[in-house]
């Protein structure tokens, strides 16, 4: 079982802190007054089954996601700060690349949006180069983005985010469609992110062997956090091998917890 040294309390050094947070989609409650927090310089996994909120819950993070309540502190600021802008980056499940440019074409033109003006074409050549090779793409540098793997197409977005060295880095289902090599790959890039610059990252993945790879977890249920903490410390709670068998242990208590409150609800008056 994969071990990743982590801090011993994440509030003291947190990146990302909620308090009762909450927000609503086409009229649905799909966050219910979430308390957690990310620490710094750390990689914390987001799980839980589809639809339960990940993706509103990142949009809420980085401040696109509309009517959010509660209290969402990023880096020290309220979400949505506009100071915050260069500082998060943000890489969607949908990989948000030109086709009809090559991998450096694609980097050379989102640097020269982050980087603009001649006085930084040395900073922006820097910032491209390392960004191809922290993706592993220097032998793909020149291909047209639109003739690149669903794989590399998700590392050019990679390397989209990581130009502009974000403090934050938020990804969601990276590593959706990847094969095993690949997925082995990238959660190493993502250790190396946090180890060597003191990254902050927070992974979505609903593959719960994804979990074991993280310092820390968020396991949501239903717009919830189920449970908020390290790999091993879930596997000893829950007294089980893996991380998934802990979620499912989590899940069905929960589930019977739902039922048990409804049934109590629906009981007639004596
Ligand atoms: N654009 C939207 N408008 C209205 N409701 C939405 C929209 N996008 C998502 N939702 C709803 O919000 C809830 C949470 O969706 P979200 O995408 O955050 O879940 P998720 O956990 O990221 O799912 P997945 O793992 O499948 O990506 C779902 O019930 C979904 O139907």
């Amino acid at each position: 079982m994969m071990n990743y040294a982590a801090s011993p309390d994440p509030a003291e050094n947190a990146a990302v802190i909620a308090q009762a947070l909450t927000t609503t989609r086409a009229g649905r409650q799909v966050l219910r007054g979430m308390d957690f927090t990310v620490p710094a310089g750390q990689v914390t996994g987001l799980l839980g089954p589809s639809g339960c909120g990940k993706t509103t819950l990142m949009r809420a993070i980085v401040g696109t996601q509309a009517k959010v309540g509660g209290t969402l502190q990023v880096l020290g600021r309220p979400a949505g700060d506009p100071a915050l802008r260069s500082r998060i980056g943000y890489v969607t499940q949908a990989p948000s690349v030109y086709d009809d440019l090559t991998v450096r074409q694609n980097l050379d033109y989102f640097a020269a949006v982050l980087l603009p003006g001649r006085a930084h074409r040395t900073d922006r050549r820097t910032a491209v180069d390392r960004a191809v090779e922290d993706v592993d793409l220097a032998d793909h540098a020149d291909v047209l983005a639109g003739r690149l793997s669903g794989g590399q197409r998700s590392r050019v977005s990679l390397a989209v985010a990581l130009l502009g060295t974000p403090e934050l880095l938020v990804l969601d289902e990276p590593t959706v469609g990847l094969d095993p090599v690949l997925r082995r790959d990238l959660w190493d890039l993502f250790h190396r992110i946090a180890t060597d610059r003191g990254t902050t990252l927070l992974v979505s993945s609903h593959v719960m062997d994804e979990a074991e790879r993280c310092h820390r977890l968020l396991l949501m249920r239903e717009g919830e956090i189920l449970a908020e903490d390290t790999p091993e410390a879930l596997r000893r709670r829950n007294d089980t091998a893996t991380v998934e068998e802990a979620f499912l242990h989590l899940v069905d208590a929960a589930a019977a917890r739902d039922r048990a409150r409804t049934t109590h609800t629906e009981e007639p008056r004596p």
